[in-house]
């Protein structure tokens, strides 16, 4: 996805109808994400972004730096957020698991999405924290 001068840095962000089994409330239909999930017992933050990366896209990545800060979600979580980006060769993502849809996001369609109402502020961190160009400089994208 790098290599390119027209590259445009996207953002990636995952939701729709989530498929019967998936862990989201109802209420959550139609509502966007960051993909990503919960870090397991002896597992590095970064080793478990590359695995939900891969267990829910299907992509080779790799993990960026962190964006400062953390969000509550229902106890005893938080949301991280960490920039990625796919390594040579990867596959394009596609929606394996959990969710119905994906997009690619470019800086000015940040907002054009319905976001979980807990993850306004964390996009809105990032948002600032790539700055105005989105990451053009690095090529990172966020995960969380
Ligand atoms: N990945 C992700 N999870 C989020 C976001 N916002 C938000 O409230 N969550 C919630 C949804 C879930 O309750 C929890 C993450 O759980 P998950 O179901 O993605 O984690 P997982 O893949 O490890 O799932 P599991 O193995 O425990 O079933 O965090 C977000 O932007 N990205």
């Amino acid at each position: 996805m790098s290599g390119s001068s027209s590259w445009v840095p996207r953002w990636s962000t995952t939701g729709g109808c989530w498929p019967p089994g998936a862990a989201r409330p109802s209420s959550w239909q139609g509502a966007w994400e960051l993909p990503g999930g919960k870090v397991e017992p002896g597992e590095t933050a970064d080793a478990a972004l590359v695995r939900e990366l891969r267990e829910e896209l299907g992509v080779d990545a790799e993990a960026g730096g962190r964006v400062p800060g953390e969000w509550p979600l229902k106890s005893p979580y938080v949301l991280q957020v960490w920039t990625a980006r796919l390594r040579p060769g990867s596959a394009a993502p596609e929606p394996l698991e959990d969710h119905d849809a994906l997009r690619w996001l470019g800086p000015e369609e940040i907002w054009d999405v319905d976001w979980l109402d807990q993850d306004v502020p964390a996009v809105r961190q990032t948002l600032a924290h790539l700055g105005p160009l989105g990451g053009r400089r690095t090529g990172e994208v966020p995960g969380a």
